[in-house]
């Protein structure tokens, strides 16, 4: 019997993204806290974290590989994560508009066997976004629809943000918290058997 996948993650976009791939998959959000000590770097960050929810939620599983994750965004030097609130979503646009950043997002995969953790895995990409200008009310708009308020820079490259998102240079959905090439290879690392797997795009999670 293969083992169970499991995505450790609350994140509706990392869902949807693991979803049409048709593997099945089971959810199991993490809820650790995203505080690392130190000063990492976007790349270690989101590693970290990634790891960190892989970790919490294998540990409650016998036979399974645990997907964890993590996206921040990077801007000259600065990490910007999820706004605290409508005026923080505010600032971090403001801040973007204008000129170009990077999307970091670590994946981590925790093989578990017979209840021990028996391989892992972890990795990033890197995407490179160009926000557009944006006038205030276009700011104050947008942050009134809420889109922004759960992501990772203050957008949704996969929503109404991508009306002022120029160009991407790199995976797409990295930027939107999940990259599926890297995933792929990651769990071909692992044997994972995802093309012996029959494909169900209809299978709910
Ligand atoms: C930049 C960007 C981020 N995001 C999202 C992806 C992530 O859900 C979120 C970054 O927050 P994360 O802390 O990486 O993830 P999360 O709290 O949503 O979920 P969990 O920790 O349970 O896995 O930002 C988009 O949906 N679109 C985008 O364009």
């Amino acid at each position: 019997m293969q083992p169970e996948l499991v995505l450790a993650s609350g994140s509706p976009r990392r869902r949807e993204l693991l979803r049409s791939l048709g593997v099945p998959f089971s959810v199991h959000p993490s809820w650790v806290t995203e505080d690392v000590p130190g000063n990492p770097s976007p790349g270690e960050l989101v590693e970290i974290l990634a790891a960190k929810k892989a970790l919490a939620v294998a540990h409650t599983r016998h036979q399974a590989v645990v997907i964890g994750s993590d996206t921040v965004v990077s801007l000259e030097g600065k990490i910007l994560g999820k706004p605290v609130d409508e005026e923080d979503a505010c600032r971090m646009l403001e801040r973007l508009q204008g000129r170009a950043h990077q999307v970091y997002t670590g994946i981590a995969l925790v093989e578990m066997d017979g209840g021990k953790v028996s391989r892992r895995l972890i990795d990033h990409r890197v995407t490179e976004v160009m926000v557009r200008n944006m006038t205030t009310d276009e700011i104050r708009w947008y942050v009134s629809t809420r889109e922004p308020l759960d992501k990772a820079g203050a957008y949704g490259l996969q929503g109404i943000g991508s009306i002022w998102v120029d160009w991407i240079d790199g995976c797409y959905t990295n930027v939107v918290g999940l990259s599926l090439p890297l995933l792929y290879d990651m769990l071909k690392q692992l044997d994972y058997p995802m093309m012996t797997r029959s494909f169900s795009p209809e299978r709910k999670v």
